[in-house]
């Protein structure tokens, strides 16, 4: 999909919130988009999902796309099950087999005991699951969450996580927003700024960062997935080439020089089956250093602190 000079502002006479916007949004990719507040990111992610239109610019190559909006309309005359079904067959799927992703979604997202329930009397939360699953239902090949992820529980967001990680894997493009820095932290493609209506991407980390890496601060990866599908010791196929050591609780602990770690992420993220990032702390010392050892045993604690 193509945005070619894209503005849009509300009425005729209104300030252009978004001006003179050329993206392009490639399949298979994670698109983030960040921006202080009333910088225009919904009215960008409403133009890209096709519920908004231009105001001025062409969009083009739209491809199959859904929906989280930021705030969902939760007073609608149905139960979550039967709202969720209508919408699968709005999307062209037999009664049986909307009524089958409903409730497979719900239980997904640990909302299975809410299918009966009238849509009006739902948690914040709950009505959240089901603004996520509506959008999912349909296996759209654009995905678009504005702060989806706000108001759900961990583990639905653990499952969002999961969830994303598999329309990307499967070549389908998701792009988001989320007021969360740490959201999918380093396996996003891409990330653009709207900033004074226009839509910038954020400069990556040159060469230059990278060979100074090694020497630099480490990051602590505690995850859990199939063990199988790393190595027992040093993994240089992997960004990184991380050390990997049994962490607590049944994870594993990967530490990697923090250049690398957004991209170790990503490849853990879109690993099939995916893999579950349960902690991303700093580490104390450099990667490698004598006596630091990182993910061993006798290692020193990582710091608590999160990653800026
Ligand atoms: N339907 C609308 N009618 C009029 N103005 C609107 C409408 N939707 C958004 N705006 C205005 O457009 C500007 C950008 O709003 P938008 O919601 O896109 O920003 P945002 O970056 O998503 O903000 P936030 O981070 O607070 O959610 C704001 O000034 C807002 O008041």
């Amino acid at each position: 999909m193509r945005l070619d000079g894209v503005g849009r502002r509300y009425g005729v006479r209104g300030p252009w919130v978004l001006r003179e916007v050329q993206l392009d949004v490639p399949e298979g990719a994670l698109l983030r988009v960040e921006g202080t507040n009333g910088s225009g990111k919904s009215t960008l992610l409403r133009l890209l999902a096709g519920i908004d239109r231009p105001s001025t610019g062409r969009i083009t190559g739209r491809p199959r796309s859904a929906y989280v909006p930021e705030r969902f309309p939760a007073a609608l005359p149905f139960t979550a099950a039967g709202y969720l079904t209508h919408l699968g067959r709005i999307h062209g799927l037999r009664g049986p087999e909307a009524a089958r992703r409903a409730t497979e979604w719900l239980e997904r997202f640990g909302a299975a005991g809410h299918a009966p329930t009238r849509m009006a009397e739902l948690s914040k939360g709950t009505s959240q699951k089901v603004a996520v699953a509506q959008a999912l239902l349909a296996e759209p090949e654009l995905l678009v969450l504005d702060e989806a992820w706000t108001g759900l529980d961990r583990g639905a967001r653990d499952v969002l996580d999961r969830v994303v990680a598999e329309r990307v894997a499967d070549g389908g493009t998701v792009v988001f927003v989320d007021h969360d820095p740490q959201r999918l932290a380093g396996a996003a493609d891409a990330r653009y700024r709207v900033t004074d209506g226009r839509v910038v991407a954020h400069e990556e980390s040159g060469p230059a960062a990278d060979a100074t890496a090694v020497a630099g601060p480490c990051v602590v990866i505690e995850a859990e997935g199939a063990p199988r599908s790393l190595p027992a010791a040093g993994a240089p196929q992997l960004p990184g080439g991380p050390e990997i050591a049994p962490g607590p609780d049944g994870t594993t602990r990967l530490t990697v020089p923090a250049a690398h770690s957004d991209a170790l992420l990503r490849a853990l993220l879109t690993a099939r089956p995916p893999w579950h990032i349960r902690a991303v702390t700093a580490a104390p010392r450099p990667h490698g250093a004598p006596g630091t050892a990182p993910g061993t045993d006798d290692a020193p604690a990582p710091d608590e602190a999160p990653l800026p």
